[in-house]
């Protein structure tokens, strides 16, 4: 069988702190698999060890016990890291640089084959949706670009797994749209995405399956429809239900040994109602 694309296996991370050698367990015996071609969401609330699991998967940080590997590579060896692309919580762009410079930078540091850098960052520009600003200086980008140029660096080279470490902190909506797609997009191209966030809303609709961890533990874990679907209950969208007919309905839904629980308009997001009244297409 082949090995999933990431495996974390009991894994515990401790820091020490403080004079006296006190530990804190930022990693609390975590085991989880992530499957080849799969966006996979390790969410949870600030602090809980999202990160610190991120570094010891891509071999940043030791691990106290346990480990992790990628396709069967233990984090520990270089080679692990080859097909990996990395976007940082807090990345750190030379501001001087223009967007295809950077990208340049990154793709000449990953090994992409001389004669294919210019197109590849093309592409990868394209992708982002960054072709216009690709001249003009990172300095000048907004917070929503930097994010997406941290994207572009992180999948310059191909990579067959991407991690994203909260992919649309300090993003506006429209922006984490943009970011969702291009996630969408990866997963087409076969490519295997693993980001944690703890902007919940924001990644419900790319993620194929979640982690939730709490205070170092995963707490929870499934496929996201299996999670959020509430299996027991069932719901009917009817335009201009007339309360008249409520006794009627009741009575039809008795004979069947069911109850209806109740009668509620459908709301949209706060998201999508900004989403409609700015503009999907923005470049923020
Ligand atoms: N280098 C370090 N030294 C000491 N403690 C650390 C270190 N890095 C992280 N921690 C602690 O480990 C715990 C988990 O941190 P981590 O950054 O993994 O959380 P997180 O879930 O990614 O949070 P956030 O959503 O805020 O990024 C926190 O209590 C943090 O203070």
């Amino acid at each position: 069988m082949e090995a999933p694309a990431i495996r974390i296996h009991d894994l515990v991370k401790d820091f020490r702190i403080g004079l006296r050698g006190w530990k804190l367990r930022a990693v609390d015996d975590v085991s989880l698999d992530i499957h080849d071609n799969e966006v996979f969401g390790l969410l949870g609330p600030n602090g809980c060890g999202k990160s610190t699991t991120m570094k010891v998967v891509l071999g940043l940080l030791e691990p106290t016990s346990g480990g992790c590997e990628i396709y069967g590579v233990p984090s520990h060896q270089v080679k692990s890291r080859l097909n990996v692309g990395f976007l940082p919580e807090a990345p750190y762009f030379y501001r001087y640089l223009t967007g295809r410079e950077l990208l340049k930078f990154y793709a000449k540091v990953c090994s992409v084959e001389p004669g294919k850098i210019k197109q590849r960052i093309k592409d990868v520009l394209d992708m982002v949706g960054l072709t216009e600003a690709a001249d003009r200086r990172v300095g000048t980008y907004s917070k929503g670009m930097l994010q997406r140029i941290g994207i572009a660096q992180a999948i310059v080279h191909d990579p067959k797994l991407i991690i994203l470490d909260e992919p649309t902190a300090g993003v506006d909506p429209i922006g984490s749209a943009a970011i969702a797609d291009l996630i969408r997009e990866l997963k087409k191209q076969g490519k295997t995405i693993m980001l944690c966030s703890h902007l919940l809303a924001q990644v419900e609709g790319v993620c194929d399956r979640v982690a939730i961890m709490d205070r170092g533990k995963v707490v929870l874990e499934g496929e996201v429809d299996d999670l959020l679907s509430k299996h027991d209950q069932q719901s009917l969208l009817v335009n201009n239900f007339p309360e008249a007919a409520r006794a009627e309905v009741e009575a039809v839904l008795a004979r069947h040994g069911s109850k209806l629980v109740g009668v509620d308009t459908p709301r949209i997001s706060l998201d999508d109602l900004f989403l409609k009244h700015t503009g999907k297409g923005g470049k923020s």
